[in-house]
């Protein structure tokens, strides 16, 4: 029964996803940047900086960092619809006596999926996330799922948060056909332009690449991605964001495209690790690829992952053991952690945890399970300010 009811949930959605989404490819400029003679890096007045919506800032200024958030973005593309005995709750405004559904069910409910109804609710997160001892947040929404750098410099200049706005392409189902049929140069040319020139038509710069979007399996318009991805890491020493798709072996998959293209894995992140790698062992021959690993669905406790069912997400406290076990092997120094909050349903004026979690409940916490705070430093502040930084 679930089978067929998720097949079918699958089908639907995917046409969904055709008729709702278009990306919107940047400024087709022409570079101002120069190539060197005889290397493909790119003169860049970025090298040692970090570049925000508002510029480029020294790394110094960032202070404790969320590598994966979103604070304006739609997930339509990934609606699941719900049971149909649940269509009552599912379509009713959002409020206190259907938090309890919506808690379990993010997917179901189109209203929850536009986060970009709430800029004045995350403007106030924001304030928050400030006086809880926040200094940045990388907003990782691309092309595919409703990016909007000017909302994103309007939070930054009004609240005082650091905020780097994502380059590149989300997930296949989100790509228009014109994006599907671009080669591999013209989709880095599209990737080094919102770095250097601007994103969607606007003069606002990204910061990194990513979230770029991979299924399982990855599909040939993805692979293109990811080497435009490599290509254009390489050209500007800047970093990179993934979300891999549902599968043990994804993230490894994604690093040897990479790799293969050139990318520069010490200075890309593998996101969404929670719900994607869970045996240990796994986990770190993944490691030993090189990556930044990252816990980033801080406050999600969801029993039954729509996506995935066989998927036991973890509780936070589980992802705290799991920091501890990175931290007791040695990876402290390629740890990042955050919320990666998509859906309304997060936000606290819905009653969830806010983008303050971290720093006011799991800080604690894994002060309390063998992390010191020295570590807890690395990850929220160090280890974000060092993948951040343009080579
Ligand atoms: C915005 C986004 O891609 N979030 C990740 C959701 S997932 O369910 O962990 O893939």
């Amino acid at each position: 029964m679930i089978g067929h009811h998720m097949q079918a949930n699958q089908a639907q959605r995917h046409r969904r996803v055709q008729c709702a989404f278009q990306t919107t490819p940047a400024r087709q400029g022409h570079f101002l940047s120069v190539i060197f003679p005889g290397s493909q890096k790119t003169m860049s007045s970025l090298s040692g900086k970090v570049q925000t919506v508002l510029g480029a800032v020294d790394p110094g200024q960032l202070g404790r960092t969320m590598t994966h958030e979103h604070l304006t973005m739609s997930f339509e593309c990934c609606y699941f619809p719900p049971a149909p005995g649940d269509k009552a709750v599912a379509e009713a405004p959002i409020e206190m006596r259907n938090l309890f559904w919506l808690k379990q069910n993010p997917y179901g409910s189109h209203e929850n999926l536009l986060l970009c109804q709430e800029t004045d609710a995350v403007k106030e997160e924001l304030l928050f996330y400030r006086r809880s001892g926040g200094g940045t947040i990388v907003e990782n929404t691309t092309a595919g799922i409703s990016r909007d750098v000017t909302t994103l410099k309007r939070l930054a200049k009004e609240t005082g948060v650091h905020i780097v706005a994502g380059a590149g392409f989300y997930v296949d189902v989100t790509h228009s056909d014109e994006t599907r049929k671009m080669t591999v140069e013209k989709l880095t040319d599209i990737i080094v332009s919102e770095v250097l020139h601007g994103t969607d038509g606007t003069s606002v710069k990204c910061g990194v690449i990513g979230e770029i979007g991979t299924s399982w399996p990855i599909t040939d318009s993805e692979k293109k991605v990811l080497k435009a991805t490599a290509h254009a890491q390489a050209q500007l020493g800047c970093p990179v964001i993934i979300h891999p798709g549902r599968n043990p072996v994804a993230p490894a998959a994604v690093v040897q495209i990479l790799q293969e293209a050139g990318g520069d894995i010490s200075k890309t992140v593998m996101s969404h690790l929670d719900r994607t790698i869970f045996d240990e062992g796994e986990l770190l021959e993944f490691a030993k690829m090189g990556s930044y690993l990252e816990y980033d669905l801080f406050g999600m406790e969801l029993l039954n992952y729509p996506y995935k069912l066989e998927v036991d997400m973890p509780s936070d406290s589980q992802r705290v053991k799991t920091l501890a076990f990175l931290v007791a092997e040695g990876y402290e120094d390629r740890i990042v952690i955050a919320h990666d909050i998509h859906t309304k349903n997060r936000l606290t004026k819905y009653g969830g945890h806010g983008y303050s979690h971290i720093l006011n409940n799991i800080v604690p916490k894994m002060l309390t399970r063998g992390i010191n705070q020295n570590q807890v430093d690395k990850i929220l502040i160090e280890n974000p300010k060092h993948w951040l930084t343009f080579k």
